[in-house]
Order: structure tokens, then C-alpha cells, then sequence
């Protein structure tokens, strides 16, 4: 082992980075501070993390106990000590129980060394995740709503679509409307209308309650919900105590009329050709003769 001089054992033990040099065959020679305290931190054993442990073993035995991270980290660190890459960047998460964080490990060999020596880091990315998450979050949602826009709901109908494809399963949509809405922001203003669009978004969501759901905020006024696995008369229920629901927001404007939604319902097993836009099309339809029909209604596609 080389020596390390006080002034860098103090350098290393001044980082955040966690790092440890390891040898040829994957055996802790050095770590530093930080490496010793996360360990600490987060119940590692200093038993498997500290020097004189081999960290490839302890990598593996994580990695063929289950944890592909572990695994795909011991043959990224295998990789580099092999010669078979100039260097190895993994991204991670490592949660803890009270916060979300990320780590990007580097493993390359120590430069000027004569190859006998590898560098292991784990860096701290948590602030950067976190920024890519938040902007994940608002490329597929609404920002007036929070619910899902139409980008995000595009996705989300082509895999439900052929997940029910598959399965030989029912698809239904339900497409809304408000009624009037242009006469509510006419009087009360556009920030009562946002208010508005905001509690019919909140109805929305509360009733979007399985994982194959998804409301979304379709266009200004136009909400839809897609409902997974459900016939066209459970999501005409569905559609209706959502009208109810609105209806019982009490929005007033001009003195005794209140908000209240129109819906379209469409129900397809998806086959053959058809794409899913047939079934976007059938509860549009259905919508436009419930405002035809006096409006605050739901119609079902295929009834007359
Ligand atoms: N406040 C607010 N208003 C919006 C938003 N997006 C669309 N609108 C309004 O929604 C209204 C839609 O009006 P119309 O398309 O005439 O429909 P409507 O008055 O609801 O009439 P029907 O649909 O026929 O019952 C317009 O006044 C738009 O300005 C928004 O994000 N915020």
C-alpha cells in the first residue's frame, strides 16, 4: 500500500464522497471517513464494509441474495478490475426509511498506481434525482390540476389498451364537460374559474381509485377518466356520481344556477385493427348528445 500523507488522510476525510481503494481480488485497503460513517449510519456491519473485507464479495452475496443492484454493481466492479473498462458510473437509489436518496457509485483504478489499486466512490446525486423527478412530474401533468395531462394519459391508454388487448378485457372512457363553464368565468372572473376547475379535478382524482385508473385533465374544460377492466354500466355509475359529486360543490353563478358536468361513456374489448382513438371517438360522441339531451347528464356510447 502506498503511503498516505496526513495531509491527505485529512483531505480524504473531508469529503462527502464516500471512497475506499480497494485490491485486485476486491479487499478494503483504505476508506475514508465518510465511508466509515455511513456505514455506521445506515447498520452496516463494519464486519462487511470496512478494510480487510472484501467489498466484491459482500457485493456479490447482496447481488445472489436477491439484490440486483448489488449484483449489477459487483460485475461493473468486476469489469473494471478485469481491464475490461476503463471505468464503471451506477446509479442507485438507497432510501432510508425517513428520505429518498440516490448514490452514484464509480469504480476506476487509481491513477499512477501500477494497476494493482481500484477507487471506489458513492456519491450523493439525491438533489439532482429529486429535481428530475419534480420535472418527470410536470411534463405529465396538469399544473392547474395536478392531474395527468394529455401526454401522460396518451401513454397510459396505449398500455392499457393493450393490456386489455391481451387479456381480452373491457376498457371503458369516460369524457366530461362542463356545462356553462364560459358563463360561470364570465361572471365570477377567470381565477373563480380556475377554483372551479380545481374541485372538479379533485372529484375527478378521488374517483380514479385502482391502479388501472386515470383521470386526466383532457383539454380546458374537458375532463376524462379512464377505468381498466370495467363495463360500460359500472363506469356509467361511476360517471354519475361524479356528475353528482360536482353538482354538490354548490358553484353558483348567476344567483340559482350551478356548475354541473355532462358525461360520455364508451366500453371496448380493443381488437384487431381498432386503436384506441375509437374508443376516445364513442365517448366523445356519447358526450355531445348528452348536451344535446339538457346537459348534467351521463349517456352511455351505443344507447339511443
Ligand atoms: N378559468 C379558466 N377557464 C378556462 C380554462 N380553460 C378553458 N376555460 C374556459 O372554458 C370556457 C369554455 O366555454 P365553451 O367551450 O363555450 O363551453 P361552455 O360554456 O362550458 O358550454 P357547453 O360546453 O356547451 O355547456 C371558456 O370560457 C374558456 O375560456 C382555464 O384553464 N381556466
Amino acid at each position: 500500500m502506498l503511503e498516505l500523507t496526513a495531509l491527505h488522510a485529512l483531505l480524504l476525510d473531508s469529503l462527502e464522497e464516500q471512497i475506499a481503494v480497494i485490491d485486485r481480488e476486491g479487499v478494503i485497503v483504505y476508506v475514508n471517513r465518510a465511508w466509515t460513517n455511513f456505514g455506521l449510519e445506515n447498520g452496516l456491519a463494519s464486519a462487511s464494509s470496512g478494510t480487510g473485507n472484501n467489498y466484491l464479495a459482500v457485493c456479490n452475496i447482496s447481488g445472489s441474495s436477491g439484490d440486483s443492484l448489488a449484483g449489477e454493481a459487483a460485475a461493473g466492479i468486476r469489469d473494471v478490475l478485469a481491464g475490461k473498462r476503463v471505468s464503471f458510473h451506477f446509479e442507485y437509489p438507497c432510501h432510508s426509511p425517513a428520505e429518498k436518496r440516490w448514490f452514484m457509485m464509480r469504480a476506476a483504478p487509481l491513477q499512477g498506481d501500477a494497476g494493482n489499486l481500484f477507487v471506489i466512490s458513492h456519491h450523493n446525486i439525491t438533489q439532482r434525482k429529486l429535481a428530475e423527478e419534480r420535472i418527470e412530474f410536470l411534463s405529465l401533468h396538469d399544473p392547474l390540476t395536478g392531474l395527468a395531462n394529455r401526454r401522460h394519459f396518451n401513454q397510459f391508454l396505449n398500455n392499457a389498451w393493450r393490456r386489455s388487448s391481451r387479456s381480452r378485457s373491457l376498457l371503458s372512457f369516460v369524457m366530461f364537460d362542463l356545462d356553462h363553464f364560459k358563463d360561470y368565468n364570465d361572471e365570477l372572473g377567470h381565477l373563480a374559474g380556475d377554483e372551479c376547475l380545481i374541485k372538479v379535478g379533485q372529484v375527478l382524482r378521488a374517483a380514479a381509485g385502482r391502479p388501472g385508473d386515470l383521470a386526466v385533465r383532457y383539454g380546458g374544460e374537458e375532463f376524462g377518466l379512464l377505468l381498466e377492466g370495467t363495463c360500460l354500466e359500472d363506469a356509467a355509475k361511476i360517471a354519475d356520481a361524479i356528475r353528482q359529486n360536482v353538482h354538490e360543490l354548490d358553484m353558483r353563478y348567476r344567483k340559482t344556477r350551478l356548475i354541473t358536468v355532462s358525461a360520455g361513456v364508451a366500453s371496448v374489448i380493443p381488437e384487431g385493427e381498432q386503436s384506441e382513438i375509437f374508443l376516445i371517438r364513442e365517448a366523445d360522441k356519447a358526450l355531445y348528445r348528452a348536451k344535446q339531451q339538457g346537459r348534467n347528464r351521463v349517456v352511455c356510447a351505443g344507447t339511443s
